[in-house]
């Protein structure tokens, strides 16, 4: 434990460096304010002392003129530490939020299969929020209340020895006890941080379905599972905030006795007229603040507990690792892409295999159909192609060049997919062609977007270009978006394509109206396409036939097609696709 807690303060330095300017003023003003905090009980002192003996009215007036002037002074001096402590939180955590977004993008798909949406915006967004006030607040008030401390203390000893001492072992025990039981709540503070993961997570997965749960009478099932998530977030908290607050109630007690015996000596010292009413008045005062910066400390140690919660799991989240290592190649060769799998095995989970042994190879420019029943392996294929996914074993060649040694930002720029469900962002219809990338231009736009033969759509847009469009693509129908998504990866103009059932939602007019298009286009590059209907499939080269995870046919269409053994010549004359493979 405390090896970790060593990392985690080590590694958050890194963030706070790019802030340390306002850290040394935050820390400034914080001693100024210190500073007018230990004055101002004197100046009363010195006004009570004056009063009660021969002092004039115009001395007191310039005490009383004084005092109001340190707590004016003081007061403009905490909202300024209030203003800068909240500027380094943000300013130090967006970094962080956005460094384990960027992490978590590169993460392979299988951790991004295991964790829900939900989650992933708890652990990026409200753990990062538990270490807010650690990175604004904990060091500059920890060592704000210790300067207090010393200086209550400090002055103490010049003016009454016993009491001093009294105030000393009241401050050493307190903060000996939190410093004994800082840790207590920790791991209930991770827990409760889990737990509320878990729900955002249950919550987002409904919403997400929303139309499936209440389509299928789901609703008291999923209040069901709410309410359980609901009940563990609710207890975890409390066992996490129990624990939390003991080291305060330690204190509370403490601050009890310690007054009482302070209040006991100063009451005999002034009665034995060791000490003046001013005196007396600035003991007392002195005493109550000096709960003051150890309740505070008392604070930073709950939000310390709470903040290490959320630094662990942030630290846990970095060092994940994704299954996908970079390559080093760079290059691939120019224009049209070949593609060769050889030997190729995969399963998601170790137990059961999704591709044995796929060999085949396309000559650049060539065109491969796929085909093969529901769950056969045609999308997975696809994945692994574009490295979504790592081999069990096996090697596939793009251009000749191993994918496993290839540089992810290579592959990407030349390869090209659309899979079965669009994903649109927030922003205009140009945004999410482009993909936010400014430099490609409207003609280039309109240019692909009439080969498609989508010009006419487009312009049907209230707004053509402009049009707004939201992230979750309700302003689409399912096909608009798979015409949509051709478009997008067109534009990216790769030397390779994948489509993956890319005209499963459309209509057999519109995907008729598409077929020339993407024809078209396709003749810059070498093309797979995955489809469950025959008829888009007409203009391939070569026709592969998978089930069950392994190739059970692979070879020219057109000599195929002339084979009445093969599997797609049988295919074709049944024209019962649905008996694919
Ligand atoms: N993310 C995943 N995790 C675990 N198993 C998966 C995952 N995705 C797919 N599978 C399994 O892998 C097998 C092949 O799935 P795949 O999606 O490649 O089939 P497909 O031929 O593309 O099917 P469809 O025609 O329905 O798109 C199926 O048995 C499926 O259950």
């Amino acid at each position: 434990m405390a090896d970790q807690q060593k990392i985690s303060m080590f590694w958050l330095l890194r963030y706070l460096k790019p802030v340390k300017g306002r850290i040394a003023l935050l820390f400034i003003l914080l001693l100024g304010t210190t500073g007018l905090q230990l004055i101002n009980p004197q100046v009363i002192q010195r006004f009570i002392d004056e009063a009660a003996g021969s002092g004039g009215m115009a001395e007191l007036l310039e005490l009383a003129a004084l005092f109001l002037v340190l707590a004016v002074v003081n007061q403009t001096m905490g909202v300024v530490v209030t203003y800068l402590g909240s500027d380094v939180s943000w300013r130090t955590t967006n970094r962080l939020r956005g460094d384990l977004l960027r992490h978590c993008l590169r993460l392979d798909m299988s951790f991004h299969n295991r964790k829900t949406p939900g989650e992933m915006i708890e652990r990026i967004d409200g753990d990062v929020s538990s270490i807010s006030n650690f990175f604004s607040m904990f060091i500059v008030q920890v060592i704000g209340s210790f300067v207090l401390l010393a200086g209550i203390l400090g002055f103490m000893f010049t003016v009454n020895v016993p009491i001093a001492v009294v105030m000393t072992a009241f401050t050493l025990l307190s903060i000996l006890g939190m410093m004994i039981i800082r840790n207590l709540g920790v791991q209930s503070s991770k827990n409760d941080r889990e737990a509320s993961a878990t729900l955002f997570g249950l919550i987002e997965e409904r919403i997400a379905g929303i139309e499936d749960v209440q389509a299928n009478g789901h609703v008291p099932y999923v209040m069901n599972r709410f309410y359980r998530a609901m009940s563990s977030v609710f207890l975890k908290g409390r066992k996490a905030w129990m624990l939390r607050v003991v080291p305060w109630n330690v204190t509370v007690s403490l601050f009890t006795l310690a007054v009482t015996a302070v209040m006991l000596l100063g009451v005999r010292s002034y009665m034995l007229g060791e000490i003046s009413l001013g005196m007396l008045y600035l003991i007392y005062q002195y005493t109550q603040m000096l709960n003051d910066p150890i309740e505070r400390l008392g604070d930073q140690v709950q939000e310390f507990q709470k903040a290490k919660s959320g630094m662990l799991r942030s630290r846990e989240l970095l060092s994940q690792q994704s299954d996908i290592q970079d390559g080093e190649d760079k290059q691939l060769p120019e224009g049209a892409l070949s593609l060769e799998f050889d030997q190729v095995c995969f399963s998601y989970n170790k137990d059961k295999p999704v591709l044995q042994n796929i060999s085949f190879s396309l000559k650049p420019g060539e065109r491969l159909g796929i085909i093969g029943r529901t769950g056969s392996g045609k999308s997975s294929l696809s994945r692994v192609l574009l490295r979504l996914y790592n081999l069990d074993s096996g090697v596939i060649r793009i251009g000749g060049v191993d994918i496993a040694g290839l540089s992810l930002p290579a592959l990407y720029r030349r390869v090209g997919m659309v899979t079965q469900d669009v994903q649109l962002f927030d922003g205009t219809l140009r945004d999410n062609l482009t993909l936010f990338n400014e430099k490609v231009d409207d003609e280039a736009i309109m240019e692909t977007i009439e080969q498609l033969g989508l010009s006419p759509w487009i312009l049907a847009q209230p707004e053509g270009l402009d049009t707004h469009l939201s992230a979750s693509g309700s302003s689409l129908s399912a096909g608009e978006a798979q015409l949509f998504a051709l478009a997008r990866v067109f534009l990216a103009k790769p030397s390779l394509i994948v489509l993956d059932e890319p005209s499963s939602r459309l209509d057999a007019a519109t995907e008729a109206m598409l077929q020339s298009g993407v024809d078209r286009l396709l003749r810059q590059s070498t093309g797979v396409i995955i489809a469950h209907r025959l008829a888009t499939l007409e203009q391939v080269d070569k026709i592969m036939v998978v089930g069950d995870g392994r190739l059970l046919e692979f070879g020219s269409r057109k000599e195929l097609a002339g084979n009445p053994s093969s599997h797609y010549a049988r295919l074709l004359q049944s024209g019962r696709e649905e008996e694919l493979a």
